[in-house]
């Protein structure tokens, strides 16, 4: 574990040395309150990097920053070394797609169409969907296994089903990074475990993700494990190594305990 993360520095062999989506030195307020403080850390390639820390910490805005939605009152997001704001909006959504926390979405399209709406950034400016849009949104709902739901509208699904399709658009994108904010919102086990399967084959095929998460148990299944509190950057490191009872009470209360079973931090509450 790291603790505060350091300032790698800067310079122009930046995107060979950080070829992930990096976010440096970052601090952000709304008006006047600040919400994030110096925050450092890179989305590796490949990897399934899970963000934890209690309400209100500045999880989700750190998300919109790194997906370019928001900008830094200081510091700075790259990605490959490029920084965000010197990129297109249509380069960084082919690269990042982002999946809001409670994002609104379209009444009155079907599953299919909602799903093609994250390909946009791909299409030309008639914005006509062609074949290879076709067959990523195809593969999305196939990923999500919202196929059978394609002709629907999406008030008439349920929690889970609507999530599923919010993901399907994200994934349409065909990005190198993908930001979720606690995409397992509304997901029955099953689902979720179905999603864990899903990050990993799309970490084999070389995509980065970042998911918000507020359980424990299965952010310890991601690779490295980002803790925050109060805007900062805590911990940052392997599950075992973030996942330790003294930082965790120290952040919900004593009730939490942590059990090592098979190398694999269990955390429970109580007892
Ligand atoms: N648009 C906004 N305008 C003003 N303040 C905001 C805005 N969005 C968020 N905040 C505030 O910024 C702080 C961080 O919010 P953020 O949504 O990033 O936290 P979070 O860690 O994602 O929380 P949660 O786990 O509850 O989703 C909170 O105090 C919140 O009230």
């Amino acid at each position: 574990m790291t603790g505060e993360a350091q300032l790698p520095s800067p310079g122009p062999a930046d995107g060979a040395l950080h070829p992930g989506l990096w976010a440096r030195g970052l601090s952000f307020s709304y008006r006047n309150q600040a919400v994030l403080r110096e925050v450092s850390l890179e989305l590796r390639p490949g990897e399934w990097l899970a963000l934890l820390g209690p309400n209100g910490v500045g999880k989700s805005t750190l998300l919109r920053l790194m997906a370019g939605l928001l900008r830094p009152t200081a510091g700075e997001v790259r990605l490959g070394g490029e920084r965000l704001e010197r990129l297109s909006s249509w380069t960084r959504g082919q690269q990042i797609a982002f999946l809001p926390q409670n994002g609104g979405y379209p009444e009155d399209l079907t599953v299919e169409e909602v799903v093609l709406l994250g390909r946009t950034p791909h299409l030309g400016l008639l914005g006509r969907a062609g074949k290879a849009d076709a067959e990523a949104a195809d593969w999305a709902m196939t990923q999500t296994q919202v196929t059978e739901f394609r002709h629907r509208l999406l008030p008439t699904l349920s929690g889970g089903e609507r999530q599923r399709v919010l993901l399907a658009r994200a994934l349409a994108a065909r990005p190198r990074f993908l930001l979720l904010d606690e995409p397992t919102n509304h997901l029955d086990l099953h689902h979720q475990a179905e999603f864990i399967c899903l990050l990993a084959g799309l970490r084999a095929q070389g995509m980065g993700i970042l998911t918000v998460l507020h359980d424990p148990n299965l952010a310890r299944l991601a690779d490295r494990v980002a803790f925050m509190q109060e805007g900062r950057l805590m911990a940052l490191g392997t599950p075992l190594e973030v996942l330790q009872e003294p930082l965790l009470q120290s952040v919900y209360g004593d009730w939490v305990r942590v059990h090592e079973v098979d190398g694999q931090p269990v955390v429970l509450l109580g007892g």
